[in-house]
């Protein structure tokens, strides 16, 4: 039997080349959003945080796919993924982000208004007590959860809870999107064995890292899967994507 299951990254140079490839035949981003993702990888030290340039390319399409004015974003780094959130959803539209790092949150304001985003806000503090607070006017279209792996569970029950039919100020309305990044980390969530090479990379290459942080991961996939008010889609693509649809 044969499956119907493409390699596409059959080793790490094809891989590079099929990104490349697949980013200058994608939506186009503007300027600004290019100089901004430039200055994140020029001047910070953990500039691996942030979201590639195709996966910019994707959210924003995924975005206008359903037409999302209201994007709220957890673990927001130094603004890049806000700001292509940002315009995604127009001048009309409105975005939020999330950060605990004090630093983090003022260099995104700093950025975000250098770079003309006027239209998005960056909220500082631990987003396991500021996601709980929030009590947005109209509910968003997209929630994107970038911040520590070991919260995603924790993030998913909160939406849910604050997302029930028929809530005033609930955080993500029906039919709209949750977006959870990194949900396959290095493949490690479905191969933690010596097969997977990351299993001896990824400590070194990432600060803080926990390997409790893979069960945490798993965890979140199933709750995704696994919830009846979710339609779940996890994508082998980037760092894996777990997409979940609000049904109600
Ligand atoms: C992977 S980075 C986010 C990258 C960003 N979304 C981007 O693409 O540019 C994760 C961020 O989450 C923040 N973070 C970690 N724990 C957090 C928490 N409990 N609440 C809010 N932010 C947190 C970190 O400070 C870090 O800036």
């Amino acid at each position: 039997m044969i499956e119907n299951c493409t390699t596409l990254y059959p080793n790490d140079i094809v891989g590079r080349k099929v990104s490349e490839y697949s980013d200058q035949h994608s939506v186009p981003l503007p300027e600004g959003l290019v100089k901004y993702h430039e200055w994140v990888l020029r001047s910070q030290e953990h500039s691996h945080f942030t979201i590639s340039l195709l996966e910019a390319r994707m959210l924003s399409w995924m975005a206008r796919m359903v037409n999302a004015k209201r994007v709220l974003e957890i673990g927001t780094f130094v603004g890049f993924s806000v700001a292509t959130w940002a315009n995604a959803v127009g001048k009309d539209g409105s975005v939020t982000g999330l950060e605990k790092s004090p630093e983090f949150a003022q260099m995104a304001r700093d950025q975000l208004s250098r770079f003309g985003w006027n239209n998005a806000e960056v909220v500082t503090g631990d987003a396991l007590h500021t996601l709980a607070r929030l009590e947005p006017p109209e509910p968003y279209d997209i929630i994107f959860i970038d911040a520590q792996k070991s919260g995603y569970p924790a993030y998913l029950k909160i939406i849910l809870d604050q997302s029930q039919p028929g809530q005033a100020n609930r955080l993500l309305r029906p039919g709209g999107l949750i977006i959870g990044d990194n949900a396959l980390r290095c493949g490690l969530v479905a191969d933690e064995s010596d097969d997977n090479p990351a299993t001896k990379t990824v400590p070194r290459h990432t600060i803080n890292w926990d390997w409790n942080n893979i069960a945490f991961l798993d965890e979140f996939n199933k709750m995704m899967h696994g919830h009846p008010r979710i339609e779940a889609m996890l994508l082998p693509v980037f760092d894996g994507l777990g997409l979940g649809r609000l049904l109600d």
